[in-house]
Formats: C-alpha cells, structure tokens, sequence
C-alpha cells in the first residue's frame, strides 16, 4: 500500500506491507463497535505473515509479558477514498467537528487506531479481545501498550517537575483534573496544559535499536526494489536514540514490576493537586481524592467526548430470540457453534453490550428508527429494532457465509416487511 504525505516543498511516499490480516468475529463494518471499550468480549487473532519476518515467531518474543497493545491498522473498507475536514461523529449527534478532532474511519490516511487486550501468543499468532476492527483487516503494526508512555497521567510527576508553577489555563478548555472533579470538591490547577511537550524518556533501548537495525537488514533483504529505502526512512528517527531509560537496565519482567510499582507508588502525581483560593498549603481534600483518584486523568478533552448523545439503551431479547440463542447453543450434540464466543451467555451479552451502545449512525437514528437493523457478530445474524430508550433482539439466526454489506443504508428493510 502506498501512503501519501506530503510536506512543504517536499513530497515523498511511503511503501507499507502489512504484517498480517487480522481474523476477527466481526464480518461487516454495521454493527462492529465503534471503540474497543464497548465490547470486551469481542476477539480476534493476527497471525504474522512469514513475508514480513521468516521465522514470525521470533518478532512477538517478550510482547507476552504486555496485557495491552496497540493495533496500527487500515480501514480497508471505508468503500470510497475521499474524506472530508469535518466529520459528523455520532456523539455530536449531527453536528461537525473537524476530523482529526475525531476517531472517524474517513481520513486523508485510512489509518485506524485500537487498544485491545493481549489474550496470548502462540507462535507467530496474537490472539486479542477488545477489538473493534472487521474480519481481513489488514494490520500494519503492534505496539505494547505502556502507561508511563501512554497515558497522560503517568507523565503528570515528570511534567510538574518541569514546570512548578503551573497556573490555570486561560483559554477556556477544560483540563480533566477540573472537568471530572466530583461535586463538592474544589477545583485543583491543572497538571499539565497539553501545548506543552511533555518530556517523554526515549522509547526503546541500544538492544531493541539494535534489533530494529538487524530486522531492517532483513527486510531489506527480502524485500522487491524501491522497498528498501521506505522502510530504511521508516526507522531512521530511532536511530541514534539516547537510551538512558530505566528500561536499559531491566528485562521484561522486571520492567514489568517497575512499571507496576511506578503506578502505584503512594502520592505519585498528586504534586500538582492542590486548592485553588484557600491558604497555599492546603492539601487536596482527602476524601475528594479518594472519589477521584480513578478518574483524574491529566488531559484536556471536549465535553461530548464524555457525554453520549442517549443514555444507554435497555437490551431485551424476544422469547424467540431467546429460543435462537438456545438452539446455537444447542446445535451439534450441546457443541456452541460459535468460533469466537465461548458461549451462548458470552454472545447473548456481547450482543447486550454493542447494542446498549446504540450502533445506529446519526442518520439511522433520526431518519430510519423504525426500521429493523441487522448485524453480524460471529457466527450469529442478529435481528434488532429500536424503541424509544431500548432496542429488541428479535431473530438470532446462523450466518450462513459472512455478511458483506456494500452500503450500510441498503441493508434496511422496513419494520414489518
Ligand atoms: C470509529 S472506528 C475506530 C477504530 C479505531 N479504534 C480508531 O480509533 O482508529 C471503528 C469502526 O470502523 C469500522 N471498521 C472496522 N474495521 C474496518 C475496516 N477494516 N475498514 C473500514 N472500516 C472498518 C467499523 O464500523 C467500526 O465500528
């Protein structure tokens, strides 16, 4: 696939290849979560393509260790290829956002972004769950998820550090330690104002730079002309990198415990906490941050971001949906005939969760609420309508062969046809 970037004066191309198709329960794009915190239960496997690494086996040593990893991947059927600045994302509930203020598929580089739980690994497979990619996604990378690096609450100590004077922002956002302050608690100053760089320690090690170097060889190796140097230009920023890390000195699992004892270590980022307007000593309320100590989270977001455009919808299953439910579970001598869910419980509330999360798009919602919506999700073809606060299940029947939607609108029939 070639990506295009473009800068000023300066245009080049970037040759990828990706590392495998990812194996997952979702068929079509209708239906599969929108993130992949609205359904657990969701899995899928990547097996690493013997192109990219000959022995793959060898590329996924030590990830075990990790229980969350980044997934780079394509979104290779968004259908058309033009993409638009504002995007209408469901939470906005029809109004416009710029796109890149958005996680909307549509983007000048079809690039998609997941988090998802690292099951197992076996072999050259990574088995994951949490996902909310479809079946033959092609996948470009996988990155261990590491909160000191990730999350903005990790790096709040290290940025205070550097700026101990920190003042409230002037530019009217709203910094999380304010925006999800529990009534009653007093405002503290923000931890970090996200204009500012934070200082992040350099991401690897001379050993892991030393394995790029050797993995790039590889690949140079064995792959057509012209191939080279894109990959070469891929990796040429880590090269050169300082390593003086704490990581230099660990092995997986004790950078494990470090990162673990890093987390929970008392009184860790609580520097900047303290009361706006009362006497400069005073302490962060105890109690107040006992309700918010999971919920402070160092970064700046809009408010819809957190409000959901309906409430959770109320799931409910028709006595003949239940029946279906059964008779899946039924099929083959009391065998599930399911290949990702380990049960008929685990698909009845996987089926809860995506649709409590309204799957409808902004135009289903307004325009086609009384028409009846289909998904699939393993191996089972769900039959739903909404309602005012709920949505019905009310056929479950066995996907005969993936269902391939070409247009999300096409696939509605109306209630009672
Ligand atoms: C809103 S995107 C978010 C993906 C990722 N978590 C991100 O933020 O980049 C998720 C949606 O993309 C769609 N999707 C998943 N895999 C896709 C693929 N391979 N091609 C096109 N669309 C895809 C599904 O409809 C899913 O609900």
């Amino acid at each position: 696939m070639w990506v295009r970037s473009a800068g000023p004066g300066d245009s080049w191309n970037l040759l990828t290849e990706p590392i495998g198709y990812l194996e997952s329960c979702f068929s079509a794009k209708i239906g599969t979560p929108r993130q992949p915190s609205v359904c657990s239960h969701s899995r899928a496997c990547l097996k690493i393509r013997k192109s990219i690494f000959n022995n793959p086996e060898h590329s996924l040593m030590g990830l075990e260790e990790f229980s969350h990893v980044w997934i780079l991947f394509v979104f290779h059927k968004n259908g058309h290829l033009n993409y638009k600045a504002k995007v209408q994302p469901p939470r906005l509930n029809g109004a416009k956002t710029g796109v890149f203020s958005t996680r909307s598929p549509h983007r000048p580089n079809a690039i998609g972004l997941t988090l998802a739980k690292l099951e197992k690994v076996e072999g050259g497979a990574v088995y994951l769950s949490g996902i909310d990619m479809i079946h033959g996604t092609p996948v470009l990378d996988i990155k261990p998820y590491i909160a000191d690096y990730d999350s903005p609450q990790n790096l709040r100590e290290q940025n205070d550090r550097h700026r101990p004077g920190a003042a409230a922002r002037s530019d009217g956002t709203a910094n999380s330690c304010d925006l999800l302050l529990p009534s009653g608690c007093e405002k503290a100053q923000p931890c970090h104002s996200t204009k500012e760089k934070p200082k992040c320690p350099a991401d690897g090690t001379s050993e892991e730079n030393s394995q790029k170097s050797r993995d790039t060889s590889e690949i140079q190796h064995t792959l057509p002309d012209g191939r080279e140097s894109a990959v070469a230009l891929a990796l040429e920023p880590s090269r050169g990198e300082s390593m003086d890390t704490a990581e230099d000195q660990l092995g997986p699992q004790q950078l494990k415990s470090f990162l673990e004892e890093g987390t929970d270590r008392p009184g860790k980022g609580e520097g900047a906490l303290v009361l706006r307007g009362s006497s400069a000593d005073t302490q962060w309320d105890a109690s107040c941050r006992a309700r918010t100590a999971d919920r402070v989270a160092c970064s700046v977001v809009p408010g819809w971001v957190k409000e959901a455009p309906v409430a959770p919808l109320q799931v409910r299953f028709t006595p003949h949906a239940e029946m279906d439910l059964r008779r899946f579970s039924s099929r083959d001598a009391g065998q599930t005939s399911f290949k990702y869910f380990h049960s008929a419980e685990e698909a009845k509330g996987a089926i809860e969760d995506m649709l409590s999360a309204d799957p409808r798009s902004v135009y289903r919602r307004k325009l086609c609420e009384d028409r009846l919506f289909f998904f699939t999700v393993d191996t089972a073809h769900v039959t739903c309508w909404f309602g005012d606060g709920f949505a019905e299940v009310v056929r479950i029947k066995l996907a005969s062969e993936p269902v391939q939607v070409a247009d999300p609108e096409e696939s509605l029939v109306a209630l009672g046809t």
